[in-house]
């Protein structure tokens, strides 16, 4: 099947649906390792105008860890993660900063613009929108993450008015320090608090698994839905683990702090969104209160 007859199939099925989200903001998180080639960039930016023009708020939530390792391995600097949180350093930051707020987050202005999306960019520094400190870690284990971020006020002013003139906001997950000083924060961490601050229908996490892996029996078949509490089970048993951590803990703070629905799932699924948004058979893992 061709792509325009699949995408029309797609949009027959998502239309009755539409109507539901309109005037609704949905934050999207477009991690570093769902953007694997330039047709799947489209396909994603030209779902997320589409949105737009049917009525609803998306605000994108980029990362982009595995081309901050492919720089990071250019400069020959070594860089390691913890639960899923990568140890940075000073130098590491300013890369982290560069490759973030210089290419990434411009690259994906430009698709979406190209589309017809009013995209704007901005960092957690623009209009003091992510208020940062040091990550704190659970654990008794003594990690020093360096310049690794959480997220302590969001202060949205400044993607409401991007949102009520009509522009795509499009957000580095950079934080700024009491000082002005930069932090690192993973990506799916900032989505969870942006779509809590901008009370945000939903949650969506676009990555490169088709969404949480593994039963009871721990086999890696997919999860359509799971609980808070079943999900931090699972963390526990540390069937959970790396990089879908941040994911569950982002999903777990929205949903304590009123976004209706989170979803992970497979973003080089062609149109996964709007199969996601609008109709009824979800392709991801959806996590509930
Ligand atoms: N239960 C699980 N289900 C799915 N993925 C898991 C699970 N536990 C750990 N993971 C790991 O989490 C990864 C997704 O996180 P990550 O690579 O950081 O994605 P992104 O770059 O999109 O943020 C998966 O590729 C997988 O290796
Ligand atoms: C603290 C931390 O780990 N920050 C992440 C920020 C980018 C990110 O989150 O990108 P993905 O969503 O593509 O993984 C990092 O340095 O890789």
């Amino acid at each position: 099947m061709n792509d325009v007859i699949k995408k029309a199939d797609v949009l027959v099925e998502a239309l009755p649906y539409m109507r539901k989200f309109q005037g609704k903001t949905i934050v999207i998180k477009y991690g570093g390792n769902a953007m694997v080639n330039n047709k799947i960039k489209e396909s994603v930016l030209e779902d997320i105008t589409l949105l737009k023009y049917v009525g609803v708020n998306p605000v994108i939530v980029h990362g982009g860890g595995p081309v901050i390792s492919e720089t990071l391995d250019k400069f020959e600097i070594e860089s390691e993660f913890y639960q899923g949180l990568r140890i940075t350093t000073k130098e590491i930051m300013e890369i982290v900063e560069m490759v973030l707020v210089g290419k990434i987050n411009k690259e994906i202005v430009s698709l979406a613009n190209k589309f017809g999306s009013k995209a704007i960019g901005v960092c957690g520094k623009d209009g003091n929108l992510i208020e940062a400190d040091d990550y704190e870690l659970n654990s008794k284990n003594e990690v020093d993450l360096g310049y690794v971020g959480q997220v302590k006020e969001i202060n949205s002013e400044i993607l409401d008015k991007l949102i009520v003139d009509n522009f795509l906001p499009i957000v580095a997950p950079i934080g700024a320090g009491e000082n002005g000083e930069s932090y690192n924060i993973n990506a799916d961490l900032v989505a969870g608090h942006l779509a809590a601050a901008l009370n945000a229908d939903k949650l969506i996490l676009l990555t490169n698994v088709e969404g949480i892996l593994g039963d009871k029996n721990n086999n890696s078949s997919l999860i359509s839905s799971l609980t808070i509490d079943e999900a931090k089970i699972m963390m526990n048993d540390k069937r959970i683990a790396g990089g879908m951590i941040p994911k569950v803990n982002s999903c777990i703070n929205a949903l304590e702090n009123g976004v209706r629905r989170t979803h992970i799932l497979d973003g080089r699924v062609p149109h996964a969104l709007l199969l996601e948004i609008f109709t009824d058979r979800g392709i991801g893992t959806m996590v509930t209160k």
